[in-house]
């Protein structure tokens, strides 16, 4: 990659393809293959026809498409002609302020702001209330049935986890509405951002401000209560962020921040987590080999437990196939389905010009599925996680500045789900076709119903 000179302008072209129609471009053809879980073939087909750099449409700007692989990875991450920027729906839902659209300092700023609440030294605390809102929702909702459908009840679970840990919410009617809105909000994330009555993305922009209203009443009233001394700045993100103080003294975040960048960790820490333990359940109920080692792992550390003792951080770092096997699920089935860039000036990859502005697209799947870097892609294997995997080629959380600033947190409640889930239950699948689509997220055939049994 290089900045293009002069000379080198002359030379480098345009990548091949076509830019589509005007404003719907590709974006149609693409979210339909996502909803059909068809977009690798989708991909695959235009890679087949215009080579591993292509250039189309999506979300209403002209986009370059690259095949993956290390080095593209590597330059989507670490390029510092490409900026992070979202596609325009999610830009007009969540707001300017958001970490997803900023870079530099103003990033740093921000990103270092999340990791006050995000980094380990703090999740560590939080561990014994995760455990316990896990028990609540296993009691409620598993105990006593002989079958239960999976996806929304971990949807459930890590929105209840979540808006206790970011927000400070617990069950109510408060809760309940921001649970129906978030689902409008993401149904209109990827769509074209045009607000016409009626249409998804209108449709998710009036979700988006009933959502930003509630965050910030929620914010104003936890800044009153820690100036009153009720509120200690540890108990929730809000609180955490509005506690952090510039050199000067004042709030770092402005309240703005605050809402959008709190918004933004539920839109990226809710679903994806979910979809992680909802496709662990999906494989380990057909993979007797791989459970049987979790659940020996699980159970050496029950056996040290009295009875009803929450589990702490160290019985976390105990987990290590566990967590092998959520990173061969990541692997397979990424929850995000890719990365968005933006070109801040004209630049060259592999002999093509990406003119500034445009858009640069990389799926995760293509590394993923690369026979050169996991061998035998197909299988599901957690034992390739036993050493470190190649830079830039496990592409779950991305890499780089903009690596998920939430991975041990969703680490810390995948871990806590799975230990109980493994230690008190079995199950069977209910439907023999085992197949998702996406919307945007990975979503389980029928939300992958199963037959419970209980054990313990
Ligand atoms: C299994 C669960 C998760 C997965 C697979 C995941 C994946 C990702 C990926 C791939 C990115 C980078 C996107 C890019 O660079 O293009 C990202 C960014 C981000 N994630 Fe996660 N994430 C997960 C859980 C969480 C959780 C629990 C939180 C917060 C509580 C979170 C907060 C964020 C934030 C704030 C960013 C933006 C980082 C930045 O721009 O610097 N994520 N995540």
């Amino acid at each position: 990659i290089h900045l293009l000179t002069t000379r080198s302008k002359k030379k480098s072209k345009v990548p091949p393809g076509s830019l589509g129609l005007p404003v719907i471009g590709h974006t149609l053809g693409f979210l339909r293959s996502l909803r059909g879980n068809t977009s690798d073939r989708w991909i695959q087909d235009r890679i087949n026809r215009y080579g591993p750099v292509s250039k189309l449409s999506l979300f209403c700007t002209p986009t370059v498409l690259l095949a993956g692989g290390p080095a593209a990875n590597k330059m989507l991450f670490f390029s510092g002609m490409l900026r992070q920027r979202q596609a325009r729906s999610v830009h007009r839902i969540i707001g300017e302020k958001s970490i997803l659209d900023l870079h530099g300092d103003e990033h740093c700023r921000i990103r270092g702001a999340l990791m006050e609440f995000l980094k380990p030294d703090m999740l560590r605390e939080y561990v014994g209330r995760v455990d316990a809102k896990v028990r609540q929702h296993l009691e409620e909702k598993w105990y006593g049935r002989s079958t239960v459908t999976v996806q929304p009840l971990m949807r459930q679970l890590t929105f209840e986890v979540i808006t206790s840990l970011l927000f400070g919410l617990e069950a109510g009617a408060e809760r309940d509405a921001l649970a129906e809105d978030l689902v409008r909000m993401l149904e209109g994330m990827f769509s074209i951002a045009v607000n016409l009555p009626l249409t998804r993305f209108s449709r998710s922009l009036k979700a988006s401000r009933r959502v930003r209203q509630l965050l910030e009443g929620i914010t104003v009233d936890k800044q009153a209560k820690l100036r009153h001394g009720k509120a200690s700045p540890n108990n929730d993100l809000i609180t955490r962020l509005l506690s952090l103080t510039d050199q000067q003294g004042n709030q770092l975040l402005t309240n703005q921040e605050i809402v959008e960048n709190s918004m933004v960790a539920l839109i990226a820490g809710h679903d994806s987590t979910s979809v992680l333990i909802t496709f662990m359940v999906r494989q380990l109920a057909n993979d007797p080999v791989n459970l049987a080692r979790m659940v020996q792992e699980q159970q050496e550390i029950a056996k040290n437990k009295a009875h009803g003792e929450p589990l702490a951080w160290e019985d976390l770092t105990k987990m290590k196939f566990t967590w092998r096997v959520a990173q061969e699920t990541l692997r397979l089935v990424p929850p995000l389905f890719g990365s968005f860039r933006t070109a801040i000036q004209d630049m060259e990859f592999k002999g093509y010009c990406i003119p500034k502005g445009w858009q640069v697209y990389l799926s995760s799947t293509g590394t993923h599925m690369d026979p050169t870097i996991f061998h035998e892609p197909a299988k599901f294997d957690p034992s390739r996680f036993e050493s470190a995997m190649p830079p830039c080629s496990f592409m779950a959380f991305g890499g780089g500045p903009t690596i998920c600033p939430g991975m041990e947190f969703a680490k810390m409640g995948t871990l806590v789900t799975m230990h109980h889930l493994v230690t008190h239950f079995k199950w069977k699948l209910c439907c023999k076709e085992n197949t998702y689509a996406r919307d945007p997220f990975p979503a389980a055939l029928h939300g992958l119903p199963i037959k419970l049994e209980q054990y313990m």
